[in-house]
């Protein structure tokens, strides 16, 4: 008789990703809110753009930091400090009087924010099978993404009815009550138990006869080969004391899969990060000339591009592990050469590149999940969070420089505010990101070829 499929995994998984959109929701909940975070904290637009960038700054500085502690501490107890770290900034929000509290409570979110999305991908392989897995982390990042509709206008409509103190205290209740669910149904591996079982020391049925799709024998399963993080000895699983963190990061960078995942996230993200965290409505209003409501609609076709290219980029990637790369890699030159006419066209571009760059651009995010897949082949187990949290500072560490730069070179020209946007200040910005896909691409060719002699050198094959 063939054993019931599991549904443990899927009730994990949907915890795990409704605790990523939360921290989405917590990352983009101002960004519907400039005018209302000035008003009631009386600052002007310089102070109001530190919000985003001090965040990003917290949130890239504090991955690999927090990938470390990820490999000590394990994904449950992660999601769930990240869960409270959110919620302790969002009541501050609400409370404090101060803009330079407020930048503290901000401090507190982007921290909270950096615990959560490598948890989740670092607790997928523990209860999924290889094959499934692309799609999983796809679907997760899917589901998380859909966070930033929910600050757009749900969050603005609450703020508005209730307040800015009832608005934000809201959104710490809704990511405590996502907590209160992630203690007692997360865990970080099948046979491991929940946080409230911890705490009143019993374990019950559910974790005592939890299975996975990752171990269980089906025969669809039988025919999936033994995670690659498993085969390679390269670095010993063994914990050896006093192994500093340098040692550790060099022993990881050595390994030239590790260093691909890297350039992989490195390149594809940050166009898409720039243009829709801070960048892309004041181009195209500014720059283009499009009203608000115009420019709105324009930013919502991103996110239906994003959404398609999700669910298209998972099984693909599955299905063709050995070409992963180069879709990726496929998927950044597209957004570069939209992007490097949309910089050189020598008048207003038409709409329909305009279009075509809103369609190309945000594939860029779907895209950079496929670095986790290639760090997941190429870490070893014990590395698993370092790796992970390694691999994130390269899209976020590029989408950073970017949107500094960019208002470093709009200021330059002399573009530095609304009343003196203009289209050929935005081009020349803009091309600041050309050096980026540049470094990028390069490095992804490169390292693919390392990667593959590596592996040949080494017998192994990827999966
Ligand atoms: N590439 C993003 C996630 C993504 C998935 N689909 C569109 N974007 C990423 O690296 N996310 C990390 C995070 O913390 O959000």
């Amino acid at each position: 008789m063939r054993a019931a499929r599991p549904i443990l995994p899927w009730v994990v998984w949907g915890i795990a990703a409704l605790s990523y959109a939360v921290a989405i929701i917590n990352r983009s909940s101002l960004s519907a809110l400039g005018p209302a975070a000035q008003e009631h904290f009386g600052i002007d637009a310089t102070t109001l753009a530190a919000f985003p960038v001090i965040q990003l700054v917290v949130y890239a500085g504090l991955q690999i930091p927090v990938g470390v502690l990820l490999d000590r501490i394990g994904a449950r107890a992660m999601i769930l400090i990240g869960g409270a770290l959110m919620i302790a900034g969002q009541a501050a929000m609400a409370t404090v009087p101060e803009v330079s509290l407020a930048i503290v409570a901000r401090v507190l979110v982007g921290a909270g924010d950096a615990c959560t999305f490598i948890s989740v991908m670092r607790m997928l392989p523990e209860w999924f099978s290889l094959r499934q897995l692309p799609t999983i982390s796809q679907v997760t990042g899917l589901i998380g993404q859909s966070g930033q509709l929910v600050s757009v206008v749900p969050l603005a409509v609450l703020v508005g009815g209730a307040g800015w103190m009832g608005g934000f205290l809201g959104l710490a209740a809704v990511g405590l009550l996502v907590v209160i669910l992630g203690v007692v149904v997360l865990r970080d591996a099948p046979g491991e138990g929940t946080l409230l079982e911890r705490i009143t020391g019993r374990r019950g049925r559910v974790t005592e006869n939890a299975r996975s799709f990752a171990d269980s024998r089906t025969a669809a399963l039988s025919a999936v080969q033994p995670p690659a993080t498993e085969m390679i000895p390269v670095i010993s699983e063994v914990r050896v004391r006093g192994l500093g963190f340098w040692n550790r990061a060099r022993r990881l960078l050595r390994l030239p899969g590790v260093r691909l995942a890297y350039w992989v996230h490195f390149a594809s993200p940050f166009a898409a990060n720039v243009f829709l965290l801070l960048w892309g409505t004041p181009f195209l209003v500014g720059g283009l000339g499009l009203d608000e409501a115009a420019a709105r609609a324009l930013l919502s076709l991103t996110v239906v591009s994003s959404m398609v290219a999700s669910v298209v980029l998972g099984p693909l990637s599955s299905r063709f592990i050995e070409r992963r790369v180069w879709f990726n890699l496929g998927i950044t030159v597209a957004i570069a050469v939209v992007w490097t006419a949309v910089i050189v066209w020598p008048a207003t571009p038409p709409l329909a590149l305009v279009l075509v760059l809103l369609l190309i651009l945000p594939l860029g995010g779907p895209a950079s999940m496929i670095a986790f897949e290639v760090a997941r082949s190429h870490t070893p187990r014990s590395y698993a969070g370092f790796g992970t949290g390694l691999v994130n500072t390269g899209g976020f560490t590029a989408s950073l420089l970017v949107i500094l730069l960019i208002g470093l070179v709009l200021d330059v020209q002399g573009a530095g505010s609304p009343e003196d946007y203009s289209l050929h200040a935005f081009q020349v910005a803009f091309a600041v990101q050309i050096p980026f896909w540049v470094l990028g691409i390069v490095m992804i060719v490169v390292e693919q070829r390392r990667t593959k002699r590596w592996m040949e050198d080494n017998g192994r094959t990827l999966r």
